[in-house]
């Protein structure tokens, strides 16, 4: 069953093809890894697939919806969230008030103003609820810029959550981190894995061997393989072009 799928996806620049017939398909609660060396293409699928450059060919669908052509926020209302490589923060704020103005931007006409009672509650319920899901409930009060960068990045996506995505497009969710800001990063997707699929592009290749059920190898716009992390490992063209002695040590 697949709930999210790119079909021939082509992106050019001036003569440069940056994507190049791009297929690719996610099932529901998988977690499908995009990995590549530098200059391969993956920030512009990932552009591409949340809308902020538009395609010049092909197609992407989300559980039945065609999103080609629809500009980026209503990309979002059809159930795909992206976390971003450059944090979203506002890094003044609390981490209450960015959840509360995450959620609150993504109630649509069931908008009720801050000042109102009833909405406030149950904007602060659920802003608390996302504290809580990626690990920041005891949080709340502190200033997001004072936050370690491991922590910065989990309300990062508890912001993309905010949207109630089908699909969470997750940009180098581990980039800059020490080694227990990753593990804690690889539990938070763990977790959220059981509730959306998740589209991860990420250098970290144990995290990515450890969570993907499925990787795609992107090179020079092209996927060059995809399957699991065994055949992956054991693909000689992966191997030669990107892998290398990191797989085989
Ligand atoms: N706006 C643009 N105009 C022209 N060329 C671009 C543009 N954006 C990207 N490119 C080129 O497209 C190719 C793919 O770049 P992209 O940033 O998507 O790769 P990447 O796999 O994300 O790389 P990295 O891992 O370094 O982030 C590169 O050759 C890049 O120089």
């Amino acid at each position: 069953m697949t709930l999210f799928s790119t079909r021939g996806l082509v992106k050019q620049f001036g003569s440069l093809r940056a994507t190049d017939d791009v297929s690719i398909e996610v099932a529901p609660n998988e977690v499908h890894a995009l990995i590549g060396p530098n200059g391969a293409g993956k920030s512009t699928l990932v552009n591409l697939i949340s809308g902020m450059l538009p395609a010049d060919g092909g197609s992407i669908v989300l559980d039945g919806v065609d999103l080609t052509g629809m500009p980026p926020h209503k990309r979002v209302r059809a159930g795909l969230s992206r976390c971003f490589q450059v944090t979203n923060l506002f890094k003044k704020a609390t981490v209450l008030s960015n959840l509360m103005l995450a959620v609150q931007s993504h109630r649509g006409s069931s908008f009720l103003p801050l000042g109102r009672r009833d909405g406030e509650a149950e904007l602060i319920e659920r802003a608390v609820a996302l504290a809580g899901r990626v690990g920041l409930g005891s949080e709340l009060d502190r200033i997001a810029g004072s936050l370690p960068h491991g922590a910065q990045r989990q309300l990062d996506v508890a912001l993309a959550l905010a949207a109630n995505p089908k699909l969470l497009l997750l940009d180098e969710p581990m980039a800059g981190m020490g080694p227990d800001e990753s593990a804690r990063m690889v539990e938070l997707i763990q977790l959220l894995r059981r509730d959306m699929a998740i589209l991860l592009i990420e250098h970290d290749m144990d995290a990515v061997f450890r969570l993907a059920d499925r990787i795609s190898v992107l090179v020079y716009g092209k996927v060059l393989a995809s399957g699991n992390a065994e055949q992956i490992k054991s693909h000689p063209e992966v191997q030669a072009v990107y892998l290398g002695s990191e797989v085989e040590a």
